[in-house]
């Protein structure tokens, strides 16, 4: 929304939200979110036509296009419990603009949804609205932004998706909001599709872009075993044009508050059409990723001798990705509780992550359906105290790895690979051991200054290889 109020001088933009802590942030100089370059965006255009507020009745009143941007998590109870998406949100976002609207509006579909949820949300808004002659066209115009880029990616998005109906009303108001799109974006970039097809196009995306990944990560593991390096393997695959050479870096895992709801979300659409084979197909894209996870902590387990019991290990990173402070879904919360099973003493640090913020993620309750296969069987979640006990943080990476016996890398930080691996080298147990979950550091290097290296699909140190179990 900032990013239009931007493009388009002329449009005043209100963004609403119940949460008055989030838009105090908003309107102050310390947004919400990290994300490079968005204080810049909203700075230029805060109090000239864009406004944050939680007077949500009166801007969705006044509004003639409403984005409904409301979170859609995987539903935790009840029937699709630990899959479909929850639409509560949506319905009480629904329900509040059909309560207050005196005057025909375009809804867009912004939050990521089911397929068919423009025809839910069509009912309920025509039902909840006192006056006949307010007419709701529902468009939907799904976000293909990844945090960390997300300024980049709207100021020069590969494509826009407007989907509507294919009636006069349905044509006029994908034109309306097309035309708010090409104040900025090349009018050939603005996709048209019907309704269902943008809405399912949104969730496929996600669901190609993670299976991706989780291909190159099973891809790793095929690589330790055999002596081939993942890297090479995806620049390889890569230079194929047909394949092309993006999101195949071999991680410790995916995460984010998208991949995995998304995935879930498609699968819970696929077996209730009866299509059991295709959901067991994209349900295996969040298998391997869950296995990627344990693999890694089995060999950080497995490396040290068997045992990280007492051991400190310090963990550097633990946003789901660099250049966001985001962390739902991090890998790291997995990796995290798999080495405190194991009873390893953690020091975290995170340039943009705070420290309540780690404690909360590691203590916060997991749900069945979401718990990892740790690698010795414990069960999570932890208590407050145990994590409490066994994980301290750091605002200072050479602090986090003074005494440390590992170092593990879960988040690619640009400034992971600049440090002084020397110093911390000096500062560490031995023998003193580096495992690279991002493949973002000179192995070659840490290995000359002494350091036990082990990257995610890159040939096994023979150190290393004489520990496995
Ligand atoms: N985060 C991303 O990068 C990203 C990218 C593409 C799509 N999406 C999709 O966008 C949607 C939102 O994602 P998010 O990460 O911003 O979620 P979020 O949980 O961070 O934010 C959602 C906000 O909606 C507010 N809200 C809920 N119900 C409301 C109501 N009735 N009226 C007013 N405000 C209400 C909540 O208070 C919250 O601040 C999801 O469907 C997600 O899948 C997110
Ligand atoms: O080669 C790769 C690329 C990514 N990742 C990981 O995949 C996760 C997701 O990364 P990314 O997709 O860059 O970030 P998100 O912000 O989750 O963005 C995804 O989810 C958004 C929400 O739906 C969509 O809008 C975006 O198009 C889609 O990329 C992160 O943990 C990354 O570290 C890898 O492990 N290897």
């Amino acid at each position: 929304m900032a990013m239009i109020a931007l493009k388009c001088p002329d449009i005043q933009v209100a963004v609403v939200d119940l949460n008055q802590q989030r838009i105090d942030a908003w309107n102050s100089e310390c947004l919400p979110i990290y994300e490079p370059g968005l204080y810049e965006v909203v700075k230029a255009c805060r109090g000239r036509n864009l406004i944050f507020s939680t007077d949500c009745r009166r801007h969705v009143a006044e509004a003639d296009i409403i984005f409904v941007s409301v979170n859609t998590p995987t539903k935790m109870t009840g029937v699709g419990a630990g899959k479909a998406a929850d639409l509560a949100y949506w319905e009480g976002a629904a329900r509040m603009i059909a309560s207050v609207s005196t005057t025909s509006k375009i809804i867009v579909e912004k939050s990521t949804v089911p397929v068919k949820t423009a025809e839910a949300i069509g009912k309920v808004l025509r039902r909840n609205c006192a006056d006949p002659d307010v007419h709701f066209e529902i468009l939907s115009n799904p976000e293909f932004l990844a945090e960390g880029t997300a300024v980049k990616d709207l100021e020069a998005p590969d494509r826009v998706l407007i989907g509507g109906r294919d009636t006069q009303e349905g044509r006029a108001a994908v034109e309306a909001l097309s035309a708010v799109y090409e104040q900025w974006v090349p009018r050939e970039r603005v996709l048209r599709a019907n309704l269902w097809s943008a809405e399912l196009s949104k969730l496929t995306a996600n669901a190609m872009l993670a299976q991706r990944i989780s291909s190159i990560n099973s891809i790793s593991a095929l690589c330790e075993a055999t002596g081939a390096d993942v890297q090479q393997v995806a620049h390889a695959l890569g230079t194929d044009s047909r394949i092309g050479s993006k999101f195949l870096n071999a991680s410790v895992g995916f995460g984010g508050s998208c991949f995995q709801k998304d995935i879930l979300n498609l699968v819970y659409i696929c077996e209730s059409v009866g299509l059991e084979r295709v959901a067991q197909y994209w349900h295996s894209v969040i298998q391997i990723n869950d296995y990627q996870k344990n693999r890694f902590v089995e060999r950080v387990i497995s490396g040290m001798f068997n045992t990280v019991s007492g051991k400190k290990i310090a963990i550097l990173g633990f946003a789901f990705k660099k250049d966001t402070g985001d962390t739902r879904e991090t890998p790291a919360i997995d990796v995290c509780h798999g080495l405190i099973a194991d009873d390893a003493c953690l020091c975290i640090y995170d340039p943009q992550v705070s420290k309540d913020q780690i404690y909360r993620d590691l203590a916060a309750p997991k749900f069945q359906w979401d718990l990892p296969m740790l690698p010795n069987g414990a069960q999570v979640p932890f208590t407050d105290s145990q994590i409490e006990k066994s994980v301290s943080i750091s605002s200072d990476p050479y602090q986090a790895s003074a005494g440390a016996h590992a170092l593990c890398v879960i988040t690619e930080w640009d400034e992971f690979a600049d440090l002084d691996y020397e110093r911390i080298y000096a500062s560490m147990s031995k023998p003193a051991f580096i495992f690279d979950g991002r493949n973002v550091l000179d192995h070659g290097r840490l290995q000359s200054i002494g350091f036990i290296t082990y990257g995610l699909g890159k040939p096994i140190d023979p150190f290393l290889r004489s520990q496995q179990c």
